[in-house]
């Protein structure tokens, strides 16, 4: 029994890695000869720098650490690109590290995740832990030791301990006193957006941001955007600045009351050309299964397999979706187990599948088509007709052929509760959530605030994402639902306070002091050993 565990755990665990390193296993590419660069990566031309983007820029050239914030559409984002094109040019590639909290912010900025940039993965463990899992992973010991520049988005969701446990990693490994080790940090974010996950503690839900605990240290400069480049009208702007703050005036309150009216009242029928943005997971499935519904085009299910303790071949018949729902996700599956489509289906990646083709967890798609499975790939138990979707990703321009890919959790201490789910890497992606829509800006949305679930920020977030007041679509508003955090708010109210006295602080340059560490493996093994002999004292 013993053996026939350990012989099946070391096939999840190759699979697991086939998967994980051969990104291309999983993913076909049909055409890419035309991939356009993402609206949002573009190469920036016939710019005209606001006055507070230029600040920044001339900090950022003097080796300055420096905060970036602004409301939403302030351009935060759009700079960073061109500070970490400009910085990469002056560093190189390898010193330079982009990185945010979510994939596709992340991917925005063509970085990765600061959870995976940092080694130090998704668990709460404790500095020391943190430091030990850092040395042993040579390659984030390496990152590290390099890193002249670390860029850091949507700092808004970055929780306080976790962003302490960085700036103490930075100064162990690099050895020194200095904020971050000496790195130039760039931070960028909006803290009346969304914030970290809250915790929980005896019932009572606390957040804390990453401004909470000695956060001027960071910086040498912090820089507030105001112009706003989003959005035009001006009757627009200024509902979101009020939004923002979690306040309403009498001419905001009806303008929006107006908004939901005409959305109710317009045509009942399902629309495949809007975004439809949520506070819950469950309505913005409830929303992809009504459109896909709705499509008159023939329709492919995709069932999923699970293996594991407690779940051999489990296979969903398409029911009631609120039936689906009401049972538990399964903890380590990639999306839900039954997944249904036809041509012309919104659809979202939720496993990066190929970096270099823009394929990403987040990016977002049409279905163009079905291929028949040519035994590339096992796609028998998932679609019994052995039909590969194509998609066109909307940002590349991409046309892939998307094959299923087997996700393992191995608990090493409980080998009891390895299991593993086979499915495709796909959801449906008209209904999304408000929080992975983030720094995107749409055309048409539909915003859903009919569930109880809203957290400060969220309708600002979601409203702000659309570009025109026409654009925007509105159910289930009250007013009681804009809320901005007070913490946040009181954070605002000393940082403009604090303004005037900054614009007056002259900092000397510091890109003469640029100090480039060592990155050889010998450096490496040697700080291991040295970790040791502190320990063990
Ligand atoms: N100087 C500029 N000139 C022209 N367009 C700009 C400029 N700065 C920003 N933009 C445009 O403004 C839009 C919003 O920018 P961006 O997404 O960077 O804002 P943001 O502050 O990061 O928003 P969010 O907080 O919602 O993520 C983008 O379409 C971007 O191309």
């Amino acid at each position: 029994m013993g053996r026939k565990f350990l012989g099946y755990a070391i096939s999840l665990y190759r699979n697991y890695h086939k998967v994980r390193s051969k990104g291309g296993t999983n993913v076909e590419i049909l055409t890419n000869k035309n991939i356009n660069k993402p609206e949002f990566v573009g190469e920036p031309r016939n710019i005209r720098w606001s006055e507070e983007q230029e600040k920044v820029l001339d900090h950022v050239r003097r080796g300055h650490s420096v905060f970036i914030t602004g409301g939403a559409g302030t351009g935060k984002t759009f700079l960073l690109e061109h500070i970490i094109k400009m910085l990469k040019e002056s560093y190189g590639e390898s010193r330079v590290f982009a990185t945010a909290p979510t994939h596709i912010a992340a991917f925005r900025l063509g970085g990765q995740t600061l959870h995976s940039f940092s080694g130090m993965g998704f668990s709460n463990d404790n500095y020391h832990d943190d430091l030990k899992k850092v040395l042993h992973d040579e390659e984030a010991w390496r990152r590290w030791r390099m890193a002249a520049v670390l860029v850091i988005d949507e700092i808004n969701m970055v929780d306080w301990y976790f962003f302490s446990r960085l700036q103490w990693i930075a100064k162990e490994i690099r050895q020194s006193d200095e904020a971050w080790g000496g790195i130039q940090v760039i931070v960028s974010g909006d803290f009346l957006l969304l914030p970290p996950i809250p915790k929980e503690v005896l019932g009572f839900r606390f957040y804390d941001f990453a401004f909470e605990v000695r956060w001027d240290e960071n910086f040498d400069i912090q820089i507030e955007l105001t112009k706003n480049f989003r959005q035009s009208e001006e009757r627009f702007i200024k509902l979101l600045e009020n939004i923002r703050r979690g306040k309403m005036d009498s001419e905001d309150l009806h303008l929006l009351e107006q908004k939901q009216t005409a959305s109710a009242s317009a045509s009942a029928e399902l629309d495949p050309s809007m975004v439809y943005l949520y506070p819950r997971v469950r309505d913005a499935v409830d929303m992809n299964w009504e459109i896909v519904d709705s499509l008159p085009e023939e329709k492919v299910e995709y069932g999923c397999r699970k293996r594991g303790k407690g779940h051999y071949h489990i296979k969903e018949k398409r029911g009631n979706p609120k039936y689906l729902w009401k049972k538990k996700p399964s903890r380590l599956g990639l999306s839900d187990d039954l997944l249904v489509l036809c041509k012309g289906a919104r659809v979202m990646l939720v496993e990066t599948l190929d970096v270099s083709n823009q394929l990403v967890n987040g990016a977002t798609g049409i279905v163009t088509g079905f291929m028949k499975n040519d035994g590339r790939c096992h796609i028998d138990e998932l679609n019994p007709d052995k039909l590969l979707p194509i998609v066109k990703f909307d940002s590349s321009g991409v046309e892939a052929v998307i094959q299923p890919i087997t996700k393992c959790m191995m608990h090493q201490k409980k080998v009891k509760t390895l299991s593993s789910k086979r499915q495709l890497p796909l959801t449906l992606a008209w209904g999304r959530l408000i929080h992975k829509c983030q720094g995107m800006s749409f055309d048409r949305v539909h915003v859903g605030l009919t569930s109880r679930v809203c957290e400060y920020g969220m309708v600002y977030a979601a409203i702000s994402r659309v570009t025109t007041l026409d654009g925007l679509h509105l159910s289930g508003f009250q007013p009681s639902k804009v809320k901005a955090h007070p913490e946040a708010l009181d954070f605002y109210e000393r940082f403009r306070q604090h303004q005037l006295e900054r614009d007056t602080v002259v900092v000397a340059d510091k890109t003469k002091q640029m100090n480039l560490l060592s990155v050889s493996t010998s450096d490496w093994e040697k700080a291991i050993v040295e970790y040791r002999q502190k320990v063990s004292k």
